[in-house]
């Protein structure tokens, strides 16, 4: 069994906070594994998140203590562009993720920051769109997209930069039904491909495609037992 993510008692309490919003968090998360977070708002899930990519502590401050390994490796020992790139989020927002005049333009921006060689971003360019199923977008504007295809173009954008591990921050709550499904196919296919794939979620209907739930309640993770 590969391990993508190990958490051991991780704690953290934003800066100027009083209390510890993660008070022993331990987790495992197999390598190929689907694994939705939910919670009651304001219960820590992002925060849990932020923790594994660096978000947190190289951009929000606080206090942190604990062990976050990723594939093996302590967080606190990686490189941070390394860091976030093998570990992507999608946010729930589309409109503040993307800002590209065009869809490609928007899925080749990370990888050019990267200096990847142009023939390389092509070729990604190429398998995300097919990928997402958006390949006839491929010169759109994504303002004038659904708000599903725009979330597509979101995750587009962040599979460009070949992340092993992917999160989904409540990425489906502003979708319709159509863009969730379509969202869905995408995970199950990132699945087969070996990607591990963590979701926060709000809508238990779209917890079908995981393949373990845990509750984040009171700083700790729990089973969960159908209710929040
Ligand atoms: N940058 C920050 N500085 C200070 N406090 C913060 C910051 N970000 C979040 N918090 C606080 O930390 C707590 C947990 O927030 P977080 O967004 O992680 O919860 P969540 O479970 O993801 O909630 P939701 O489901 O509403 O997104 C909240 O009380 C929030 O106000």
């Amino acid at each position: 069994m590969i391990l993508a993510v190990e958490i051991e008692n991780l704690k953290f309490k934003y800066k100027g906070q009083k209390d510890f919003i993660l008070k022993g968090i331990n987790l495992k998360v197999e390598k190929g594994e689907v694994l939705a977070i939910v919670g009651l708002s304001g219960n820590g899930k992002s925060t849990l998140c932020y923790s594994l990519n660096g978000i947190i502590p190289n951009v929000f401050d606080g206090d942190l203590d604990g062990i976050v390994k990723v594939f093996g490796e302590n967080i606190k020992d990686m490189d941070k562009s390394k860091l976030m790139s093998a570990i992507g989020v999608v946010f729930q927002d589309p409109d503040t993720q993307l800002f590209s005049p065009t869809v490609e333009d928007e899925i080749a921006f990370g990888p050019e920051n990267l200096c990847v060689p142009r023939e390389e971003i092509g070729r990604r360019i190429d398998q995300v769109l097919k990928l997402t199923g958006i390949e006839k977008y491929r010169r759109e504007n994504p303002n004038n997209l659904s708000g599903g295809e725009k979330q597509l173009v979101a995750l587009g954008a962040v599979l460009s930069l070949e992340p092993k591990i992917l999160v989904f921050d409540e990425a489906m709550a502003q979708v319709d039904d159509n863009g969730k499904k379509r969202i869905k196919g995408v995970i199950k296919k990132l699945k087969e491909d070996g990607k591990t794939i963590i979701m926060i979620e709000h809508d238990f209907n779209n917890l079908d495609i995981a393949d373990r739930v845990v509750l984040l309640k009171d700083g700790k993770l729990h089973k969960f037992e159908g209710e929040l």
